[in-house]
């Protein structure tokens, strides 16, 4: 799907309509797990109906092969599924370039970048991303109890780092950004400011389910999309629980 003209932040917006899905499933199975690459095929079409993406974290992309991982995006993609790679890039240029070329080999459709790395490194890795075909998310501010630790955190100036990271998301033309569906506060003030700016940036959530997060209110608070692991992936019934999160966030709490 990498080759699509379109960009990723519209083939995900086609799809989540086509689907009434906002959902992406975190295929993240545990250290563990026997028979990696059928656990990931198994979930891709149990979920296929009811989700719009999926994402593949460090539970695949180490143990499995390159050829293995080009495999399972095929069969995601042939579901009318996205792929997203979640390394939470972080590095020099150079390298950042490299990891995004061997992603797209690998058939994702886009990358999870941390804007820590610095403005211009952002902003050179999203055209990067944009040349090959794929999106960038940026993280803004994690899901996790100790998130505030870095993204909460004053910076020189005063200014807030998730304040300084939603900036450079937005100068650089990611496609998307991370918010915790933990983060209700913060979703809010996003959601305003992207009215104020009068800008359309998708807000990726985890954190539902398993993080204690909630889908509706994550939906009510501005999350366009709600990352989904362990309670769509170790349910008895995988399409039911995608099921589930999908009409839950297909309607939001008033
Ligand atoms: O970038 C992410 O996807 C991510 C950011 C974040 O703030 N919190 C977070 O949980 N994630 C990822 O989202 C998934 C959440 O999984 P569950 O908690 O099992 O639903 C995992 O793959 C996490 O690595």
């Amino acid at each position: 799907m990498t080759s699509s003209s379109s960009s990723f932040s519209q083939r995900m917006a086609q799809l989540a309509g086509k689907k009434k899905s906002r959902i992406v499933v975190a295929l993240d199975p545990a250290a563990n797990k026997r028979n990696l690459k059928q656990f990931a095929i198994r979930t891709i079409d149990a979920v296929a109906g009811e989700a719009c993406a999926v994402k593949f974290n460090f539970h695949l992309l180490l143990p499995l092969s390159s050829r293995e991982i080009a495999e399972v995006t095929k069969r995601a993609h042939s579901r009318r599924l996205l792929c997203i790679a979640d390394i939470k890039l972080n590095d020099i240029g150079d390298t950042n370039e490299v990891a995004l070329e061997h992603l797209a080999k690998m058939g994702f459709d886009a990358a999870i970048a941390n804007p820590f790395m610095g403005a211009n490194t952002l902003a050179s890795l999203a055209k990067k991303a944009h040349a090959l075909g794929m999106g960038l998310i940026a993280l803004v501010y994690m899901s996790h109890p100790d998130a505030a630790d870095g993204y909460g955190l004053q910076a020189h100036g005063g200014m807030m780092m998730y304040r300084i990271f939603l900036d450079r998301a937005i100068k650089a033309y990611v496609d998307g950004i991370v918010v915790g569906a933990t983060q209700a506060d913060i979703l809010n003030e996003i959601s305003e400011k992207k009215k104020e700016l009068k800008i359309s940036l998708p807000v990726y959530s985890p954190g539902v389910g398993a993080q204690g997060g909630d889908a509706r209110q994550a939906v009510k608070s501005g999350s366009d999309y709600l990352i989904i692991g362990r309670s769509i992936f170790q349910a008895k019934d995988q399409a039911a629980a995608a099921r589930r999160f999908r009409l839950l966030a297909a309607s939001p709490s008033p």
